[in-house]
């Protein structure tokens, strides 16, 4: 079984409840349990402004998917609850589930690319997953503490609605 961290964001469609259907789906893939699941924080969009603010959240799961199932897994569930892709990468969604961390697995590839490209400079992904894993080492041993740390939070609170 390996374990692995999932981010979650949605602006669009009632996020509150794209959230939860979300969670629910993850805990129903099969070989998989939901180990733990942070607060949702409510995150001022990264990118264009012109956009609702987000909810964003991290997920802990063990799971035998190896991680190109995991990815194919979580694109099922964004696609089920209405994401479209579109060519704007900064633009609103119904619901992103990204791979921040498989274990130790650093994979660079066309598809998958693990640690999550982005995951230390974001607000909204590190809060959360230092809420559910503080003792956090990342693969290449930065400590999650030192980068929370460095991280300003541009405003990030709790979800309140
Ligand atoms: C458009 C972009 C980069 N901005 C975001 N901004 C925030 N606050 N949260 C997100 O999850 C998020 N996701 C994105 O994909």
């Amino acid at each position: 079984m390996s374990i692995c961290y999932i981010a979650l964001g949605s602006n669009l469609e009632d996020p509150l409840a794209q959230a939860n259907c979300a969670i629910t789906a993850l805990k129903q893939l099969p070989n998989t349990t939901c180990l733990e699941v942070s607060p949702f924080y409510r995150s001022k969009p990264l990118g264009p402004q012109d956009q609702n603010d987000y909810l964003n959240a991290v997920v802990k799961i063990t799971t035998t998917l190896s991680p190109i199932e995991l990815l194919e897994a979580l694109q099922a569930i964004e696609k089920a609850q209405g994401r479209v892709r579109k060519e704007n990468r900064w633009g609103a969604r119904t619901l992103d589930l990204d791979i921040l961390l498989y274990d130790d697995l650093v994979i660079e590839s066309e598809r998958l690319t693990i640690p999550h490209y982005h995951m230390k400079n974001r607000e909204f992904v590190l809060y959360p997953l230092f809420d559910i894993s503080p003792e956090l080492i990342l693969p290449d041993n930065d400590k999650l503490y030192d980068l929370v740390t460095k991280c300003p939070k541009n405003g990030l609170e709790k979800w309140d609605k």
